[in-house]
This record gives C-alpha cells, sequence and structure tokens, in this order.
C-alpha cells in the first residue's frame, strides 16, 4: 500500500496510485464542488482499497460531508469522476445503491413512526431482502445498535443518539459491500461509540470496506486502517494508517553520551540534528535510520539506543491541516478556517 503526503505542507511525499492489481472500493478523481463562490471539494484523488475501513478526517468545512454525498450520488459532482464499486457515479446509482449502506446527515426518518417502523418502511425499499426476512433482518440490525429495547418508540422522542443509531440501523439491514458513514458517533454516549467501534469492526471482519468521517482523531486512530486528511476541500494525506505516521514520522532519537560530537559528525555529512535531553534528535526526511548510525559510528560515537520518535495522528493532523493542536479538546480537531458559513441549500446541483 502506497501512502502520500501532500509536499505543500513539507513532510515528505510518496507516490499514490493505488498498487498494481489492488481493487478499490471507492475512487474519485479530480473531484470538485462548488456551491457558488464556495469551493467545497477541490482536486480530490482518493483511493479506497476493498476492505478497507478508510476514517476521513478533517477540520470543519474540509469538505468531508460533500466527499461522501458524492460517493452515494446524492450530491452531483461540478467537475471530475467518482467510481463506486468500479461503477460510475451519480449514473449507476440505482445498480451500486443496494450493496452500500449508508449514514448520512438527515436520513429523513418518519417522526410520528416507531423505529421499528420506520426501518419496516425502507427494509421493504431494499431489493435484495426476501419479505419473509424482513422482520429477522430489522430484529438483527436493532440488536446489532442496541436499540431494541426503544425499537417501538416513536422516531420524533428519541435522543440524537438513538437517531444516530437508527441510521446505523438502517444502513446494516441488509449485508452490504461497503458502508458510508458520515460522523456516526455524533451525540453518542461513550457506551455509543463503543458500540459503533464494535459494528465497525464486526464490519471490517465480514470483508466489508468502511468509510467513515470523524472530527474524532483517537476514534480514527482505534478503528481504522487507512486514512484521508482533508484539507480546504483536498487531501492533504492519504493510506494506510501505520504507513501514514511512519512517514509523517520523520525524526529519530539517538541516546547517546556524545551529543555534541554526535551533532557535529551528522551535521559534517550535511543531516540535520538538533540535541535533546535525552539524546539527539536526527531529521530524517533526506536520509535514513541506517546512514544516521553508520555516520555517528564512523565518527566515534557511542550509540545506546536509535529508535523512530513516534507521533500520534494528532501531531500528523496538525502539521498537515495547519491546526494548532494546543487547547484543543483532547482528541478533537480544533476550528482552523475562517469559514464562511454559508446556508446549506440541501440538494444536489
Ligand atoms: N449545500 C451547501 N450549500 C452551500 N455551501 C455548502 C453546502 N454544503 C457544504 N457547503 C460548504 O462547503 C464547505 C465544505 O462543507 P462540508 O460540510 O462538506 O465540510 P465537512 O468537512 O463535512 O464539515 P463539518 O466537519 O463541519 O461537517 C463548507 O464551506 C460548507 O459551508
Amino acid at each position: 500500500m502506497t501512502v502520500s503526503i501532500s509536499t505543500e505542507h513539507g513532510v515528505g511525499a510518496a507516490d499514490a496510485a493505488p498498487a498494481p492489481g489492488s481493487a478499490l472500493a471507492a475512487r474519485t478523481r479530480g473531484l470538485r464542488k462548488t456551491y457558488g463562490n464556495t469551493v467545497a471539494v477541490d482536486h480530490l484523488d482518493l483511493d479506497v482499497p476493498e476492505g478497507a475501513v478508510l476514517g476521513m478526517l478533517g477540520p470543519n468545512g474540509s469538505g468531508k460531508t460533500t466527499t461522501i454525498r458524492m460517493l452515494l450520488g446524492l450530491v452531483r459532482p461540478t467537475a471530475g469522476e467518482v467510481h463506486l464499486l468500479g461503477k460510475q457515479m451519480p449514473n449507476a446509482a440505482p445498480d451500486v445503491l443496494p450493496e452500500v449502506g449508508a449514514l448520512v446527515e438527515g436520513p429523513g426518518f418518519h417522526p410520528f413512526l416507531s423505529g421499528r417502523e420506520n426501518l419496516r418502511r425502507l427494509a421493504a425499499l431494499e431489493p435484495t431482502l426476501p419479505s419473509g426476512r424482513i422482520a429477522t433482518a430489522i430484529d438483527e440490525a436493532l440488536e446489532r445498535v442496541g436499540l431494541a429495547s426503544a425499537a417501538n418508540r416513536r422516531y420524533r422522542g428519541y435522543s440524537l443518539g438513538m437517531k444516530q443509531r437508527l441510521g446505523l440501523a438502517a444502513a446494516l439491514l441488509v449485508p452490504r459491500r461497503i458502508v458510508v458513514l458520515d460522523e456516526p458517533t455524533n451525540g453518542l454516549d461513550p457506551a455509543g461509540t463503543r458500540e459503533v467501534r464494535n459494528v465497525i469492526a464486526g464490519l471490517q471482519d465480514s470483508g466489508t470496506t468502511v468509510i467513515v468521517s470523524s472530527h474524532l482523531l483517537a476514534e480514527v486512530e482505534a478503528t481504522c486502517t487507512h486514512v484521508a486528511v482533508l484539507h480546504n476541500g483536498t487531501a492533504v494525506a492519504q493510506g494506510e494508517l501505520a504507513e501514514l505516521l511512519e512517514t509523517g514520522n520523520a525524526g529519530l532519537l539517538v541516546s547517546t553520551p556524545d551529543t555534541t560530537l554526535a551533532v557535529d559528525s551528522l551535521r559534517d555529512n550535511r543531516i540535520p540534528a538538533r540535541a535533546m535531553p535525552e539524546g539527539i534528535l536526527v531529521d530524517l526526511t533526506t536520509t535514513t535510520a541506517p546512514v544516521v548510525v553508520e555516520t555517528l559510528v564512523r565518527a566515534g560515537v557511542g550509540v545506546h539506543e536509535a529508535r523512530r520518535q513516534r507521533t500520534g495522528l494528532e501531531e500528523l493532523f496538525a502539521r498537515l491541516t495547519d491546526a494548532e493542536p494546543d487547547g484543543a479538546e483532547p482528541g478533537a480537531l480544533s476550528e482552523v478556517d475562517d469559514l464562511v458559513d454559508t446556508p446549506h441549500e440541501g440538494e444536489a446541483r
């Protein structure tokens, strides 16, 4: 799997092309959506490998929801292409959407019907669900999202978290090849958040591709195999989570008693390094760890330990989106843009 990090943000780059032969559940090229003067999504090339759990991360207004709506054919792109399960959207929507479960804002439940009755209406529209299986499928979906005990209450009396759960249940009524979840833990308490995590893990185990947008970095770090970081409507980084953290992680921490000699010998070899309380920190942007160690040993520096500096997703994210992590809610993104809050018009153009 390849990883790409936009060089504009100065943290290195790699080839963004998918590995040969790897199947993509979703793919966009040159995707763009404007609303009047607002550019919601721009030049977005997204690759979602089959079976991945892709976390779409980004500050408020970075284009996550618009991207998801274009993936699902709910919004027509201004330019560019969207392929879902190999077929071009939105034209292939009738073919593709039965295999795609989605939780998006405003799923359109009827306020005076119960959760179960709402699901029954939606289940009747599922082309792949035989009528004899509808009642069982509804019970299973309600159970899976922890809503069984409130299933017979009216939707309008549901809390935000219960509404989210019902949306999730609707997405899970039949087995899907892709499940797309826009902020699924929005409004959920910690127990609800754990349940969503379990649902995502279960989907992953069954081979379903999951695309999930979130503000919560810790959430993404815990549940996702892949990440796309959006900023101003475009992907500033995407790829496998572990590789992305590694690629964005350009420091080698070397424990040595000879800090001055170590820094000088590296600088003589044009390798940037600085002294730290616990040793020296070497910038690996232009070199590799073995070269650093060899250079130090050749200069007679005692190397006790050398390890890659682990940065969390939060730090990498802050670097990529110019967000300021200090003072931000733990695990949440800070708002980084002065957005003109254009009223949402609600529908495709
Ligand atoms: N229907 C619409 N009409 C006008 N502007 C819109 C519409 N939908 C989105 N936008 C604008 O497009 C930009 C991207 O919005 P979008 O909702 O896709 O971002 P987001 O990353 O999902 O944000 P958030 O995390 O706040 O949900 C914002 O500036 C938003 O105001």
